[in-house]
């Protein structure tokens, strides 16, 4: 450990040594923390890292005036071999002709040869929903009351039964979890208690991103209390350094991974390792891709992927302007409307260069926020006007340095539904996120042929679209070790009746099974 006055020289070099002023009068523990804090921040870093921000807050690089004419329409329909299409369902002859069919056994090929990984971003501290612990702990009040993180772990459990089951062989999905600072622990302990959700341990990684000081308008890195420096996740783009700091893609390159499928963890229908999107990006050759949605409305928090000058990039909906957001297209719709939902497609090779040559050419981004700060008596404040820099850098801003980047897109409501607020919130709230995923499993019922009675047994009417109410008619919920993305269910189904509510579990299926 470096002394207290190493620290401070180096702070000083950095132009930050107001961030011992309150140091001499602290008892020795928290003066250890702090001065724990600031040993790892290397001084020319620091002084670049709060100079960068303050500057850029001064002179946002906004887009040029005429910006928004240099997009095009984004999803050419070979882009999107989904759009109108009906997702496979089931296990007949009639869906050779399917193009999901068509795509699906490369993926699952990929899969077999145990060449596909998914990587998840879960270092984010949860805000809008308001809850303290890591989002993927959040449990939405299914039947089941599984977690976001159970529902994933039995995805990548059934993704990889479905593929050992076609190719004859047994495989293995990597799981790698980006976590924070506020995310690794309570992440890893909800692991080790709920027994890794019988995954084998040693095939689910978890590492940090890093961390980076919010730093005032006048570019002064905030104290947030008298032993504590305001420290900030440096955004989900933070994964390109994180894989390098602790040598992930070395890591993938021992387990054979070649393509890594990076998602975010707050969308609870995401579909790990999804066979259909990784064998569309291997068949085109892509270095690099991202799943999209139409985007539903102009305000929606999207991003949209796009192309300026014929480049792929995704426009943030924080940078995107209300007017170019409202834009519309010849045929009625939005102009914008490739909606991010931030599940990505990279080969390991692709993500080897970004670490190695490009990562330092990406961009943060600035967010300016209400950061809480102890002022120069040593009194905290909780700000009312937003007084601090966080400077991020975004997952998709390696966009542009694709060789070859496919767009593919899904539909909404079987792949998207995101947890991104409480349920004060109209949208992308618990409440949301538990009908999309009741209403996906209660159609996948009906379309194996199940009926659904209700508690006094009668029948209840079908009705494979969402009634106003938005709850679906029945409630039956479908365990992710029972049916990956509807397939299967016919033998436990069809033909048979059900109470509501119904959970379609492993034993349930195992006494279904004729
Ligand atoms: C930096 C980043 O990845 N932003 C993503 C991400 O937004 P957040 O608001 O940061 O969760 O998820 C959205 C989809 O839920 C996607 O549209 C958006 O572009």
């Amino acid at each position: 450990m470096a002394s207290e006055r190493d620290i401070r020289a180096r702070l000083q070099r950095a132009g930050q040594e107001h961030l011992l002023r309150f140091c001499a009068e602290l008892a020795p523990g928290p003066r250890a923390a702090l001065l724990a804090q600031l040993e790892p921040l290397e001084p020319e870093a620091l002084g670049e890292h709060c100079r960068r921000a303050a500057a850029a807050r001064a002179h946002p690089s906004g887009p040029p005036p005429s910006w928004p004419h240099a997009y095009g329409l984004c999803l050419p329909s070979a882009w999107a071999p989904r759009a109108g299409a009906t997702p496979s369902r089931g296990g007949s002859g009639r869906r050779k002709a399917d193009p999901v069919f068509l795509l699906k056994d490369p993926g699952f090929h990929q899969i077999a040869l145990n060449k596909v990984a998914v990587l998840l971003l879960a270092g984010g501290q949860g805000t809008r929903l308001g809850v303290t612990y890591p989002k993927g702990m959040y449990q939405v009040g299914l039947p089941s009351q599984k977690t976001l993180y159970q529902l994933q772990a039995e995805r990548i459990r059934r993704v990889e039964q479905l593929a050992g089951e076609r190719c004859g062989t047994r495989c293995t999905v990597p799981w790698y979890i980006m976590t924070s600072e506020f995310t690794l622990g309570p992440t890893a302990e909800f692991f080790k208690e709920h027994d890794f959700f019988h995954l084998d341990p040693n095939n689910v990684v978890m590492f940090e991103q890093r961390m980076l000081p919010a730093v005032t308008f006048d570019g002064r890195a905030i104290l947030e209390r008298k032993d504590k420096v305001a420290m900030a996740p440096d955004g989900n783009g933070g994964l390109y350094c994180a894989l390098a700091d602790h040598q992930i893609l070395e890591d993938m390159e021992r387990r054979g991974v070649e393509f890594v499928h990076v998602y975010c963890v707050d969308n609870i229908l995401v579909r790990l390792a999804d066979p259909v999107f990784i064998g569309f990006c291997v068949l085109r050759g892509a270095d690099c891709g991202a799943k999209v949605v139409e985007k539903a409305y102009p305000e929606e928090p999207v991003g949209v992927v796009c192309q300026v000058d014929g480049v792929p990039q995704v426009v943030e909906y924080s940078e995107i302007s209300p007017e170019t957001a409202r834009l519309r297209a010849p045929g009625g719709g939005l102009l914008y409307n490739a909606g991010n939902i931030c599940n990505h497609f990279f080969t390991r090779d692709f993500l080897q260069r970004v670490t190695r040559e490009f990562e330092p050419l990406l961009k943060p981004h600035v967010a300016v926020k209400k950061v809480p700060y102890v002022d120069e008596e040593g009194n905290p404040v909780k700000p009312l006007k937003p007084n601090g820099i966080k400077m991020e850098k975004f997952v998709f801003d390696v966009l542009p340095f694709a060789r070859n980047f496919v767009a593919f897109q899904v539909l909404r409501e079987e792949e998207f539904s995101p947890l991104k607020n409480a349920d004060s919130a109209d949208r992308d709230n618990p409440s949301t996120a538990r009908r999309a995923l009741l209403a996906q499993h209660y159609r996948w019922a009906l379309q194996a042929g199940a009926r659904f009675l209700g508690p006094h047994g009668a029948q209840l009417p079908e009705q494979p679209s969402l009634p106003s109410s938005g709850e679906p008619a029945a409630v039956c919920e479908i365990s992710p070790l029972v049916s990956y993305s509807g397939e299967g269910l016919e033998v436990y189904l069809q033909g048979r009746e059900f109470r509501s509510p119904f959970i379609l579990d492993e034993n349930q299926a195992r006494a279904l099974q004729p």
